[in-house]
């Protein structure tokens, strides 16, 4: 099967086409199956792990780059340890594991996940964009790889809470320390507290690998403070150094910026009592979704091709387990590509909308770059003879989206959006913009860290306005679709209340939209959340033009 069966294929597209228009009825057969498996259950068994496991917890989701070892079993004991000290005290560990000469390394995991920790912190780097390099670089697979990237990531998502120990552990504020003994102590406290590697190889590995590079002053002083860690139980640390208010406990504990989690607080609203099952569901391993291309192949047949399972709610959504989705062979060949199931329901609910007038083929995606939702929209539009604009200012951004949509309807026009010079008269456009990007933590790593309030209020001037433009070049009776992978009130139901009001925009009841979709709040907009829909928490909202 190849993507140019599409043309060629009457039959299937027909059939494909239909599928579409009943994609109600198919995610709601999906979702009633798809509780028996409970995949959020599965999701809120970990956290409850790591919540009974008294800190010690599954540590953390991973990004879509991520190997796992065959065995899907945590690395925390892995050979590594074994040959490092697992199981002899401090100094005869380092002695056994052969203590190495400056500049040398005895340990390639540990030592790969350190310099994605410098990397992040030395020069702003995407921890999930650096490590799959430095892994092939170093020539590491298996059980190695595993464990370099759990603790990578590990670490990357558990910024705060090491450095506020480490803090406490050194006696002096963090920025008194240098940054790359910092880099150690995070990757040392973070195995202390967040995974079972037992702490003389925590530490042992730590001090070797300081002294390594740094010689025998400078390793003491990563032994002290990594002792003084290890003095206390995670729980101990959460009560000696968490904030007293509830909100900004839970945000220590699962090691989330106080302000990151009174933001999903905020949008749980009445549900706030969920704000610890949120927080989890970022460090929470995600699934791998893939986007099974309408007129392509089914879901159906992706799931049987890869071994995955037919999504909960998209009819084109397969759920993998792990793996390097790069390699199957329908990603390769166009047929599939790695996209969340809550993205694939934002394109689909664009789709779903009810026009005023017939739907003449003229669709817009405004925030087009990457190109998922551009190329999901394309596959269908081409199924249905009809053409996407796709607009994205950045150029490295326009090209990717240009290969995620090679051979589909799609013109892909490199413009701000809010000036992109487009005739006006579209019967749908999306607006997926640029956001915080709060809902989609649990695939990035370090993103928590980096973000602040203050891109929050940059944003939101920028949303209002791509949202202003998309209302010029929606033609009467036409739909404009607002979404944002961010679930912060400011960026999403603000936005669109302010457009209601000034645009005089008629808000649909986007509920309606997502077909057999659960539990997305009180309307009229939508809001999606890991720890529910096993999505990430991608927030949308439709509205028409009155004729
Ligand atoms: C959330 S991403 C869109 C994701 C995309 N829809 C997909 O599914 O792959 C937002 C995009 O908006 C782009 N963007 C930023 N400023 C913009 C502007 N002024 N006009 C249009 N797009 C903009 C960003 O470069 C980014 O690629």
């Amino acid at each position: 099967m190849t993507r140019g069966d599409r043309s060629g294929d009457g039959n299937a597209r027909d059939r494909r086409h239909d599928e579409r228009h009943s994609s109600g009825e198919a995610g709601r057969a999906r979702a009633q199956g798809g509780k028996q498996q409970d995949r959020d259950g599965a999701g809120r068994s970990q956290a409850a792990g790591r919540r009974s496991g008294g800190g010690r917890a599954e540590p953390g989701g991973r990004d879509r780059d991520e190997r796992r070892g065959s065995t899907g079993r945590r690395p925390a004991a892995g050979r590594s340890d074994r040959s490092t000290g697992g199981r002899t005290g401090p100094r005869q560990g380092a002695k056994a594991a052969g203590r190495p000469h400056r500049g040398e390394s005895a340990d390639p995991p540990r030592t790969v996940a350190r310099d994605v920790l410098r990397a992040v912190r030395e020069r702003d780097a995407y921890a999930n964009l650096v490590l799959p390099a430095l892994l092939r670089e170093r020539g590491l697979s298996g059980r190695d790889a595993a464990l370099a990237t759990e603790l990578a990531y590990g670490a990357c998502r558990s910024l705060g809470l090491l450095d506020a120990v480490i803090a406490e552990g050194a006696g002096r504020p963090i920025e008194e320390i240098d940054g790359p003994l910092l880099d150690v102590l995070r990757l040392g406290v973070y195995q202390l507290l967040r995974t079972r590697i037992g702490a003389h190889a925590a530490v042992d590995t730590s001090v070797a690998l300081t002294r390594a590079e740094f010689g025998a002053g400078k390793a003491g002083f990563v032994n002290a403070v990594l002792r003084r860690a290890g003095e206390k139980t995670p729980e101990q640390w959460v009560d000696a150094l968490a904030p007293a208010d509830p909100v900004g406990r839970l945000a220590f504990e699962y090691a989330h910026p106080v302000w990151i989690a009174q933001a999903f607080a905020d949008a749980l609203g009445e549900r706030a009592t969920e704000l610890r099952d949120v927080l989890a569901a970022d460090d929470a391993r995600p699934l791998v979704h893939l986007v099974a291309r309408p007129g392509d192949i089914t879901a159906e047949e992706l799931a049987l091709v890869t071994g995955g399972e037919e999504g909960r709610w998209s009819p084109y959504a397969v759920y993998l387990e792990g793996g390097d989705p790069g390699k199957l062979e329908p990603v390769r060949e166009g047929m599939a590509a790695v996209q969340d199931e809550g993205s694939q329901l934002v394109a689909l609910a664009l789709l779903n909308a009810a026009l005023d007038g017939p739907d003449t083929g003229r669709w817009l995606d405004l925030c087009a770059g990457p190109g998922g939702k551009a190329a999901l929209l394309g596959a269908i539009a081409a199924i249905d003879g009809f053409r996407v604009d796709a607009v994205e200012p950045a150029a490295h951004r326009a090209e990717l989206v240009r290969k995620a949509v090679h051979d589909l309807p799609v013109d892909v026009h490199v413009a701000d959006g809010r000036a992109s010079g487009l005739t006006p008269g579209y019967d749908r456009i999306l607006v997926d913009a640029p956001c915080t990007g709060l809902g989609a933590l649990r695939r990035r790593p370090e993103a928590r860290w980096r973000r602040t309030p203050a891109d929050v209020r940059e944003l939101v001037v920028l949303q209002r306005e791509l949202l202003a433009a998309a209302w010029e070049l929606v033609r009467p009776g036409g739909v404009v679709l607002y979404s944002t992978c961010s679930p912060h009130l400011p960026e999403t139901v603000s936005v669109v209340a302010d457009a209601v009001r000034r645009l005089g925009a008629e808000q649909l009841d986007t509920r309606e939209l997502l077909p057999g979709v659960t539990d997305i709040g009180d309307g009229p907009g939508a809001q999606l959340w890991p720890h529910r829909h096993g999505t990430d928490a991608m927030f949308l909202a439709a509205l028409r033009k009155p004729r």
